[in-house]
């Protein structure tokens, strides 16, 4: 069978087997849906079909609607380029056809995937296949009639639930719920769907057309409470995005006006949300998310992965523990260092402890976390560490002892083992200078916690290899994380774009902004916490060192507040010892702390910014956008000096590291979106009363001059093997 094709089979049963084939994910592309639409026609009207059954090549049923096409539409405006798949399709041909249609899924069914397979007459599945409508995190609604048919097969609550967080079941509670009619061997697939088909032809069973069900749907006003309920949550969990409200109204629609008339709305809504800034944003970073394991000079040129079974990790703190926590629970293999068994069983317990956290919070089944500690050795000399596959070092950040480390492990481990520092600033080239083995070394970067975060950067120098940096990028597939291959300097990719971050919102503070304010409009902008508040939970001691390091590396543009040291004096250390700017109080949310404005006052006396000692008047936006247009700049110097492989990359890294809000697209996109001129013309003019910490970039000054969008390739020489 080609690659991109839907083809028929008509068997001497009388069943036409229909099947689609777009690998990987058997997406429906626009010739998809045209073939398919082609094959349905066709069995209609041939007498030797009785019935149909509608199936994915590939083990899978399909992936949903072809994403691509939205990112055509969103770039064109087109709204023409997306086909009828609502009426046209699943009500016209499949839903209101004369003879039955059966879904035989397979693997997954998702978006349109689902939709379609519900608008068939019965759905067959296999055990543990994905059922969903993920469409809400690409910021549109199901379309294909999906926000009616769903809560008409499972009922209301369940059906908003999958729709609003776009969690995906598998096929045994689709069974349970009445989504899927039976669930069958992927050898029996094909068999008993076929079966089923001519049962209904033959009224042995029932010819079901789910979009006129209405039993699980309840009365009006009971249906009425439960979306007015959900309507109240989404304001609350997604405030920033339209799509959930979105969904509600169009499911309301239906409930109110019959299924049909909710499918119509639903397309139209459909349209409006697709070229909408969050779906482009939310689009975008799907792809961004899937590019990062592009990566010139590695992936492409015919390496294979070498699989990495026993991995060691050189210290038990906060990041040791965190990261053995994640290649545990992945059924690697981990052997823990310490100097001493005291701080050894502090690791252990350490461990311990993220374990039994993942299991309070469903993340991790009992049996699962059981397992998962019988992964672990604690060790405290390096007899284990002859066959181990990489050496994770995650020691303080000491650049001496870092070296001494390496020196030691270079000498034991076998010569294929990858030796890799966990660092956030550290020069890889200071810790590998006098290692014969230079190839082998390579910075991990996790984000703490690093067991629930997702994000790792993978730090390569001129001299790692590509199959070392290939090794840890599968690997960390494995663990579930999203690697990020960026180059080597002062902070890499995240922390170092993000450095002006809290810096830029010290000076808004000490030119007299409310520091409760800025903290509020970083928030209703889409970050978790505002910059004030994340430097509380962070820890000034943090705070301070890593402003040393950024000042030693970009003299020219940090700025050095005196908050952090009047707040240690004054006896206030964040979140560690309950004060800060918020005061932290047990089982109760952080409140701002009216007690620290003294120092705050002292503090301005001290940094004297304010022009005459008067208070900068500020609007909300120019807050914000001082704030984040620093950071904008230091992305650009970022993607300048090829940090990053490509725009996209600082994207994903600023949405898995910083919390950066997704469906602003990451920090590139969302600059982009602003366009680089007003951010060039803000920070110029800032430069201008402010001083260097604001000066404009070379490259955004050139972007912003030439009208070019920051995130076009750069096409200058290369960085690195970048
Ligand atoms: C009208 C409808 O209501 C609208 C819709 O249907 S919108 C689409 C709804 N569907 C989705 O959101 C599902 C999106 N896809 C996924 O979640 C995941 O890809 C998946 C669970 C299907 C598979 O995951 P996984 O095996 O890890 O593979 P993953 O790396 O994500 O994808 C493999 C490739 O398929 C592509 N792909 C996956 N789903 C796609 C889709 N729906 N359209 C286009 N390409 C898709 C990915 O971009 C990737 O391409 P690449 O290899 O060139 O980078």
């Amino acid at each position: 069978m080609a690659e991109l094709e839907v083809k028929m089979m008509v068997g001497s049963d009388g069943v036409a087997v229909i099947t689609i084939s777009n690998p990987p994910v058997n997406a429906f592309a626009v010739s998809i849906i045209a073939w398919l639409k082609e094959k349905i026609e066709q069995a209609m009207s041939r007498d030797d079909v009785k019935a149909i059954v509608l199936t994915g090549k590939h083990r899978k049923f399909s992936g949903g609607f072809d994403i691509n096409v939205f990112r055509k539409v969103q770039q064109t405006g087109k709204l023409s380029l997306l086909p009828d798949l609502s009426v046209d399709l699943v009500v016209n041909r499949i839903e209101d056809a004369k003879k039955p249609i059966v879904a035989a899924i397979e693997g997954l069914a998702l978006g349109a995937g689902l939709e379609v397979a519900m608008g068939c007459h019965a759905r067959i599945a296999t055990p543990n296949a994905q059922l969903g409508l993920p469409e809400l995190s690409l910021g549109i609604i199901p379309g294909a009639g999906g926000t009616q048919r769903l809560p008409r097969l499972l009922g209301l609550p369940k059906a908003l639930d999958m729709m609003l967080t776009s969690k995906p079941i598998v096929s045994q509670e689709g069974h349970k719920l009445g989504l899927i009619d039976a669930i069958v061997s992927p050898q029996e697939l094909l068999k008993v769907s076929r079966q089923w088909a001519l049962d209904i032809a033959n009224n042995h069973k029932p010819w079901a057309r789910s979009l006129h069900l209405v039993d699980k749907i309840g009365s009006l006003s009971e249906a009425h409470k439960i979306l007015t309920i959900a309507r109240e949550k989404a304001k609350i969990t997604w405030p920033n995005m339209p799509q959930h409200i979105a969904c509600i109204d169009v499911i309301m629609e239906g409930i109110l006006h019959g299924g049909y008339h909710g499918v119509l709305k639903e397309a139209k809504v459909f349209n409006k949300l697709v070229v909408s800034d969050t779906s482009k944003g939310l689009v975008h970073v799907f792809f961004a998310q899937r590019a990062t394991s592009k990566v010139p000079n590695v992936t492409n040129i015919g390496l294979k992965p070498r699989s990495l079974k026993k991995v060691a990790i050189i210290g038990g703190g906060l990041m040791g523990s965190g990261i053995a926590t994640a290649f545990i629970i992945h059924n690697i293999y981990v052997i823990l260092k310490e100097v001493n068994p005291k701080f050894l069983l502090k690791g252990i317990k350490m461990i311990e402890a993220n374990v039994r956290g993942l299991v309070a919070k469903r993340k991790l089944t009992q049996s699962k976390a059981e397992k998962a500690l019988l992964m672990i050795k604690g060790v405290m000399d390096y007899s284990d560490f002859k066959d181990v596959d990489m050496v994770i070092e995650a020691v303080i950040e000491n650049v001496e002892l870092k070296k001494k480390i390496f020196n030691e492990i270079e000498k034991i481990c076998p010569p294929h083992c990858i030796l890799a520092t966990n660092t956030s600033t550290i020069d890889l080239n200071l810790i590998g200078q006098t290692l014969t083995c230079q190839d082998r070394i390579v910075g991990t970067h996790f984000f703490s916690p690093a067991h629930v975060m997702p994000l790792l950067e993978i730090i390569q120098t001129e001299k790692t290899s590509p199959q070392v940096i290939l090794d840890l990028m599968t690997i960390s597939k494995f663990i579930k994380k999203v690697p990020v291959v960026v180059g080597n300097c002062t902070g890499f990719a995240v922390n170092r774009t993000f450095f002006p971050y809290k810096q830029s919102a010290h000076i808004l503070l000490l030119l007299g902004v409310d520091l409760f304010r800025i903290d509020r409009l970083i928030k209703n902008f889409g970050l978790p916490m505002g910059p004030f508040q994340l430097e509380d939970l962070t820890g000034y001691d943090l705070a301070v060192a890593v402003a040393k390091e950024f000042a030693t590396a970009f003299p020219d543009r940090t700025f050095i507040s005196p908050v952090v040291d009047l707040l240690i004096k004054n006896g206030r250390n964040g979140k560690n010892n309950g004060k800060g700017y918020y005061v932290y109080e047990k089982g109760s949310k952080p409140k701002p702390d009216n007690m620290v404005l003294p120092v705050i006052e002292e503090s301005r006396r001290v940094a004297n910014l304010m022009p005459q000692g008067k208070t900068v008047a500020m609007t909300d936006e120019e807050i914000v956008e001082m704030v984040l247009f620093p950071v904008v700049n230091e992305a650009c110097r970022v993607l300048e000096e090829k940090i990053v492989v490509k725009a996209s990359d600082l994207d994903i890294a600023s949405v898995l590291g910083m919390s950066f809000p997704s469906y602003r697209g990451g920090i590139v996109f969302w600059a982009d979106v602003v366009g680089s001129k007003h951010i060039y013309t803000s920070l110029k003019k800032w430069s201008e009363k402010y001083g260097n910490f604001y000066k404009p970039s070379r490259f955004l000054e050139e972007r912003a001059m030439n009208g070019v969008p920051l995130s076009a390739p750069i096409n200058t020489g290369s960085r690195a093997r970048m």
